[in-house]
């Protein structure tokens, strides 16, 4: 199974969960129970090769504006093929938390043997504009500074927007493993028979085909506390609650 895993960290409240959501479900979800930290996944079969996106939504109470982590808070960086940074558009004190992941980000990679980790910058909320404290330019000049993809999404809008830049990420990863990859639009299908997976603790890349059309999608989430697996009907929740988690679904 070709597999790509992808962690998300960023400061609390920037929009971590909401991004991991909406690219799973394609929904904005307003969230109001606390997190902790688990890992999603998002399967699709194309042409007959089965490709898995893991997504690790982090959970780092203590990471504030500073370089010093500690061991388990960087177990994302160990898991993840690709790391999304986020920070919200309308906080100054997101921004500042999102430069210390860059820069903690680009220590793992100086000092493993990693140094091409693809990473994004994400400047998330752009729907809320008039409250905007971060311009545009320096989310720009920072991703610069630490040469990584710089995006500005909205996961309470357009879900391409958020799309893009998981897909990029992914190409990313695929290609630092040589795989021909081309990667389109995840379709959600009605939900499969429930399935059980494990956390993907490394990134192993078949050779994949190109396709034109990917013939079907399932989306689940596992935790990372527990080995179980639960298929997420689409079609029937408005609001759900995902282990420890409850959401709000707006369509
Ligand atoms: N308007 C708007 N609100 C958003 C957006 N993304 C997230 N939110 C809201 O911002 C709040 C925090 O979003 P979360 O996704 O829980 O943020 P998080 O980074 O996962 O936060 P923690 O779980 O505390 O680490 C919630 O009320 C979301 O509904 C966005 O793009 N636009």
């Amino acid at each position: 199974m070709t597999s790509y895993s992808v962690a998300v960290v960023g400061a609390l409240g920037s929009g971590k969960s909401a991004l991991t959501v909406k690219y799973i479900t394609r929904r904005f979800i307003m969230e109001y129970d606390p997190t902790l930290e688990d890992v999603y996944s998002k399967t699709e079969s194309v042409e007959g090769h089965d490709l898995t996106v893991n997504l690790m939504d982090t959970y780092h109470p203590h990471m504030v504006s500073t370089t010093t982590s500690n061991s388990s808070s960087e177990d994302y960086l160990r898991w993840a093929g690709a790391i999304i940074v986020v920070y919200s558009i309308t906080s100054r004190s997101s921004f500042a938390v999102a430069k210390s992941y860059l820069e903690l980000i680009s220590q793992f990679a100086r000092e493993s043997s990693r140094p091409d980790i693809p990473v994004a910058l994400v400047g998330n909320k752009v729907d809320l504009e008039r409250y905007r404290t971060v311009s545009r330019h320096a989310g720009q000049e920072l991703a610069a500074e630490y040469d990584c993809h710089f995006y500005e999404t909205s996961a309470a809008e357009d879900y391409g927007s958020v799309e893009v830049v998981f897909h990029e990420l992914i190409k990313d990863i695929a290609r630092l493993t040589d795989q021909n990859v081309v990667i389109q639009p995840l379709y959600i299908s009605e939900p499969a028979t429930q399935t059980t997976v494990s956390n993907s603790n490394g990134n192993s890349h078949a050779p994949l085909k190109r396709t034109k059309s990917p013939k079907s999608a399932d989306y689940f989430r596992v935790s990372s506390k527990k080995d179980e697996a639960k298929v997420l009907p689409r079609r029937q929740v408005s609001t759900f609650k995902l282990f420890n988690k409850s959401f709000k679904i707006f369509n």
